[in-house]
C-alpha cells in the first residue's frame, strides 16, 4: 500500500500539532510506524488520503455504532445545523434526549448533557463528592475515564500504551485522593473500605472494560462490587463512555442488572458529535448547579446539533433485532479470528462482549491489568500492520477495544477474515 500523502501530512502535523494528532492514541505509538490519515468514510468502510480503503474496526474508538455517514443522523445534522449551530439557551431537542436518557436507562431518573466522556466523568466524581462530603474516589487499575487529573493514576488506553499510567502535571496531593484496587477482585475492595470506606466518596469504574483491550467481568463481580458501595455508603459509578447503548439498550447496566447512583455517557449516545451527559438518582442529580450548590457547566452543553445526531442514533438503535445482530456480528469475528490464529498456530485469547472486542497476544486469560499487560504489544504490532496492509483498521494500540458496526455486513466479515488468515500466517 502507498501512504506517502499520509506521510507528507504526517511530517506537517508534527510541526503544529503536539505529536502530530489531537488525541495520543491515534499516534501509532503502540505499534510502530505513522499513523494513515483519511479523507472520507461511509458505512463500514474508511478511504484515506492515499485512496487506500479500509473495513473500521475502530468506529471513532466507539461512537459510529451505525457506521460512518449514516445518512439518518447526516440528515439530522443538516437540519439542526440550518437552524443555528448553537444557542446558548435551552432548547427542545435536549428535554427529548433527556426524556429519553431517563426512559431507557430507568437508573437514570435526571441527567446532564455535556460535551465529551471526560466532562461526564469529572462531574460525576465532584458530584460525588460533593453529596458525600467524602474526599477519595476509587478507581480500578488500568481502567480509564478520561483525562480528567482524578483519572490518572494507572490509567489504561493511551496513558498504558505510552507507559504513562500516572501523568506529570497531576498534583501528588490529588493523585493521593485517588484509590485504586485490581479490576475483578472483590477481596481487594473489602479490604479497602474496611479501611478507608468511611472517606470515599464513590467506586467509578468501566462495567466492561475497554481501556486495557476488553475485559469481562467474573460473574458477580460488578453485583458484588454495588453491595459492598451500599454497605459502605460510596456512591457507585458506572462509567458507561463507551458500553452506554452499546451493550444493550439500556448499557451495561441492563446487561448485567446493575442499579448505580450515578452513570456516565458519550459515545454513541451523540451520534459521532461531541455529546456526553452525566445522570443518576434524583437526590444526588439535585445538587447540581442551579438546583444545587454543585458546579458545573459548558458553554456548547446541549448543543443543538450534537443532541439532533444523538437522537437520530438512539431512534435508530430502537429498532428491533439491533442488539442480536451486534451480537451475531460480534460472534462471527470471534470464531472466524480464533479459527484463523489456531489455523495459523498463532497463540491468542480473545475477549469479548457483544460488539466490543480483543485479541490479546497470549496464551494466557486476561481478566485484569497484570494479565493484560502479560500480551505480547511487539507481535500485536505485526499484526495490527498486517491487517492495515490488507485493507482492516484495527485500534492500534493492543491496549484498546475493536468496535464491531451494524454497517458491517457478511462481506466485510469475510474480508477481515481473508486478512486475518494473512496476518496470522505472517507471524507463524
Ligand atoms: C470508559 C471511558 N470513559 C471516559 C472516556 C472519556 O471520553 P472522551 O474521550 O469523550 O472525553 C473514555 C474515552 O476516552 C472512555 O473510554
Ligand atoms: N480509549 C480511548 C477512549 O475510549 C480512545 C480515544 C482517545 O483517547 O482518543
Amino acid at each position: 500500500m502507498n501512504h506517502s500523502h499520509s506521510k507528507a501530512l504526517f511530517a506537517r502535523a508534527q510541526e503544529r500539532i503536539p505529536g502530530g494528532v489531537n488525541s495520543p492514541v491515534r499516534a501509532f505509538r503502540g505499534v510502530g510506524g505513522d499513523p494513515v490519515f483519511f479523507r472520507e468514510a461511509t458505512g463500514a468502510w474508511m478511504t484515506d488520503v492515499d485512496g487506500n480503503r479500509y473495513v473500521d474496526l475502530v468506529g471513532s474508538w466507539g461512537p459510529l455504532i451505525l457506521g460512518h455517514a449514516y445518512p439518518p443522523i447526516v440528515e439530522a445534522l443538516i437540519e439542526a445545523a440550518r437552524r443555528g449551530t448553537t444557542y446558548g439557551a435551552p432548547a427542545p431537542g435536549e428535554v427529548e434526549l433527556a426524556e429519553l436518557l431517563c426512559a431507557t436507562v430507568p437508573s437514570v431518573e435526571k441527567v446532564r448533557l455535556v460535551s465529551s466522556g471526560t466532562e461526564a466523568t469529572v462531574a460525576a466524581i465532584r458530584l460525588a463528592r460533593g453529596f458525600t462530603g467524602r474526599d477519595f474516589i476509587l478507581k480500578f487499575e488500568g481502567c480509564f475515564h478520561g483525562a480528567g487529573d482524578p483519572f490518572l493514576v494507572k490509567a489504561g488506553s493511551g496513558v498504558e500504551t505510552l507507559g504513562l499510567p500516572d501523568s506529570p502535571g497531576v498534583p501528588a496531593a490529588l493523585a493521593k485522593l485517588t484509590l485504586t484496587a485490581p479490576y475483578n477482585d472483590l477481596e481487594a475492595v473489602e479490604r479497602l473500605f474496611a479501611e478507608k470506606g468511611k472517606e470515599i466518596a464513590c467506586a467509578i469504574i468501566e462495567p466492561v472494560v475497554g481501556n486495557m483491550g476488553v475485559l469481562v467481568p467474573k460473574p458477580g463481580y460488578l453485583q458484588g462490587l454495588q453491595e459492598l458501595c451500599r454497605k459502605h455508603g460510596v456512591l457507585f459509578v458506572l462509567d458507561e463512555v463507551m458500553t452506554g447503548f452499546r451493550l444493550a439498550r439500556g448499557g451495561a447496566q441492563e446487561l448485567f442488572g446493575l442499579k448505580p447512583d450515578l452513570s456516565t455517557f458519550a459515545k454513541v449516545v451523540g451520534g459521532g458529535m461531541p455529546l456526553g451527559a452525566y445522570g443518576g438518582r434524583r437526590d444526588i442529580m439535585s445538587k447540581i448547579a442551579p438546583e444545587g450548590p454543585v458546579y458545573q457547566s459548558g458553554t456548547l452543553s446541549g448543543n443543538p446539533v450534537a443532541v439532533a445526531a444523538g437522537l437520530a442514533c438512539l431512534k435508530a438503535l430502537a429498532a428491533p433485532g439491533t442488539y442480536a445482530r451486534l451480537e451475531q456480528l460480534g460472534a462471527m469475528l470471534e470464531q472466524g479470528l480464533k479459527a484463523e490464529a489456531q489455523a495459523a498456530g498463532v497463540p491468542v485469547t480473545l475477549n469479548r462482549v457483544g460488539s466490543m472486542l480483543t485479541l490479546f497476544f497470549c496464551d494466557t486469560p486476561v481478566y485484569d491489568y497484570a494479565s493484560a499487560k502479560k500480551a505480547d504489544t511487539a507481535r500485536f504490532g505485526r499484526f495490527f500492520h498486517a491487517m492495515l496492509n490488507e485493507g482492516v483498521y484495527l485500534p492500534p494500540s493492543q491496549f484498546e477495544a475493536a468496535f464491531v458496526s451494524l454497517a458491517i455486513g457478511e462481506a466485510e466479515v469475510a474480508h477481515i477474515l481473508a486478512a486475518a488468515r494473512k496476518a496470522f500466517r505472517s507471524l507463524a
